[in-house]
């Protein structure tokens, strides 16, 4: 389980969360949900330890940080970086070698697992700059298998990625969660969240409500958190699919 308890983060004078509390179970599978600038990332920077509670805290109970696999934005990748396929899903693996522990067949096996799972086996030996967006994103998710966390957590996944990949990864994902590991993912798409995800948390730098997606995702409270276009609409979440 992970427990936040009352975390306020800031940078600089301005808060970017405040005050959130709330539990995530173990094998949760949860998208966290907010407008721009509603403290998202900053969370799951901060469950990672990137980023210094200024009060409160996360506790991972019995994980630990070494647990955690973080899916960033893909933005925020050098893609031009003279790397293959392979080397890069490779990647995930860095934990648990060592200088004298180098790669052995069961590692390698691993990354071509991964590699078959998301799609793109054949395409191993290819640079990292000659993949699609919708390639790209898969790769990212390969190496997240060949880490082989039980906390996942991916900051915006499906940005910019086509309805195929989106399909293919969310099944990815749903695999990963019938294998008892916890996924939090920030997902801006509200129709996309109602469709996949069973619990949400969603956020306005201070916590709105976090529970099953049903629930959560009322007009109502979107409006709370400043989804501001849904103000004019009758309480009615099956309006939501508007909203993406
Ligand atoms: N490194 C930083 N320095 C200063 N302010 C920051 C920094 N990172 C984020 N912020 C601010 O903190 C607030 C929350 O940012 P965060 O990226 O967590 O939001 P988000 O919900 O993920 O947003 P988006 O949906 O736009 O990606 C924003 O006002 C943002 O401008």
């Amino acid at each position: 389980m992970i427990s936040i308890e009352n975390l306020s983060v800031r940078y600089r004078d301005e808060f970017a969360l405040e005050q959130v509390t709330a539990q995530i179970q173990k094998g949760e599978l949860l998208a966290v949900v907010g407008p721009n600038g509603a403290g998202k990332s900053t969370l799951l920077k901060t469950i990672m330890d990137q980023i210094k509670p200024h009060t409160g805290h996360i506790d991972l109970a019995q994980s630990r940080l070494s647990d955690i696999a973080y899916l960033p934005q893909s933005s925020q990748i050098d893609k031009q970086f003279p790397i293959t396929v392979r080397e890069f899903v490779a990647g995930g693996a860095w934990r648990r070698l060592s200088f004298w522990r180098a790669f052995n067949r069961k590692e390698n096996v691993r990354i071509y697992s991964a590699l078959e799972t998301v799609g793109l086996l054949g395409m191993e030996e290819r640079q990292i700059s000659a993949l699609s967006g919708g390639q790209f994103q898969r790769m990212l998710f390969a190496r997240m298998l060949v880490q082989d966390a039980d906390i996942l957590l991916l900051d915006e996944p499906f940005n910019a990625i086509d309805a195929q990949t989106i399909e293919d990864l969310m099944k990815v994902i749903e695999r990963c969660q019938q294998a008892g590991k916890t996924v939090i993912a920030v997902i801006h798409d509200l129709a996309l969240v109602q469709r996949y995800f069973p619990q949400v948390m969603l956020l306005a730098t201070q916590m709105i409500a976090k529970g099953d997606a049903h629930q959560v995702l009322s007009t109502d409270n979107l409006i709370r958190a400043g989804y501001q276009h849904l103000a004019h609409l009758p309480a009615d979440s099956t309006l939501l699919s508007k909203t993406a």
